[in-house]
């Protein structure tokens, strides 16, 4: 396969770079400085695209590739491939989904008991010497509290057996509701705000859930509420967010993602009330090799004409 060329949108993980060079004919697109002179160069070359949550392939790129077969995410999230463009185009895609549903679904939970126990702000405390001046203030007891998770497919579903354990009564929206589960399902985002004490982000980034989390929803969540994003940025409305956290409308945020990575809105440095991750649920060395090991197994397979490990078309 040394001869199949590979286009890597970004740099991701050293093992599958590595890997990657020695079993095709990786080119790195991030080391590139005429990309449109490039695709031209090599446009009957490349016969398959690895990105990530971060690039991936969208219609341009697509487009610029005629020989594309195959477009293979590391990453569970398809939001940087233009899915319906390969699928019209015929080019198969593929992700990297149950392997990470444990880190993600972990790092929810962390980023609950950050927020409620002021578990970075009272290192802090300790860092600083503060301590020797006086105790810390008290925080807020998580075990109990109603979890809201929006989208309650592997990921969500991670979360609520883990925050189950925390004996927290779980409520979930969803597009549909699920048949069979003692969970309490909510229409609306709205309903579900109101009737949680944590709300979690868990589902697909797509043009319906663009900013599912907006003014309504943060105050319907009130200022004794918290949110947790473990799914994307865009999924919150930032300004919105920003205004309700300073203003004490909303009661804390546990963020693994943002609309602008890896920018983050400065506003949010000085709050106590607010736990910041630079998008790293998968990211552990476990999880992170176990991806990779998909993403190189799916080309494999797909090049030595088999069935796809994951495929999503
Ligand atoms: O954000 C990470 C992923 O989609 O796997």
């Amino acid at each position: 396969m040394e001869s199949i060329g590979v286009l890597m949108a970004c740099p991701m993980n050293t093992y599958l770079e590595q890997e990657l060079e020695r079993r095709f004919n990786l080119f790195k697109f991030w080391t590139v400085s005429d990309k449109t002179q490039f695709l031209k160069a090599q446009q009957n070359n490349i016969r398959a695209v690895v990105g990530n949550a971060t690039a991936g392939a969208d219609a341009e790129l697509i487009d610029a590739l005629p020989k594309l077969e195959i477009v293979s995410s590391f990453s569970v999230g398809l939001d940087k491939v233009d899915v319906a463009k390969c699928k019209e185009k015929g080019v198969r895609v593929t992700n990297t989904p149950d392997v990470l549903t444990d880190d993600v679904a972990d790092l929810a939970i962390g980023l609950m008991l950050a927020v409620l126990r002021r578990l970075c702000e009272s290192d802090r405390y300790v860092r600083s010497g503060k301590w020797k001046k006086g105790d810390y203030k008290l925080t807020t007891k998580f075990t109990g509290k109603t979890v809201g998770i929006i989208g309650l497919g592997r990921i969500g579903m991670a979360v609520a057996k883990r925050a189950e354990a925390f004996s927290c009564p779980i409520n979930y929206y969803s597009r549909t509701e699920k048949p069979n589960l003692k969970y309490k399902y909510y229409p609306s985002v709205v309903e579900l705000a109101s009737n949680c004490h944590i709300l979690v982000v868990a589902c697909p980034l797509t043009e319906e859930t663009r900013h599912i989390i907006n003014r309504e929803v943060i105050d319907a969540l009130g200022p004794k509420g918290v949110l947790i994003n473990i799914g994307r940025g865009p999924h919150v409305d930032e300004r919105e967010l920003l205004s309700a956290l300073v203003e004490g409308r909303l009661g804390g945020a546990g963020l693994d993602v943002f609309e602008n990575e890896p920018h983050v809105p400065e506003e949010l440095f000085g709050l106590e009330n607010v736990v910041l991750m630079p998008h790293v649920g998968s990211g552990t060395v476990e999880t992170r090799k176990t991806m990779a090991d998909l993403v190189l197994g799916n080309l494999e397979a797909h090049f030595l004409n088999k069935p796809l490990l994951t495929p999503v078309v």
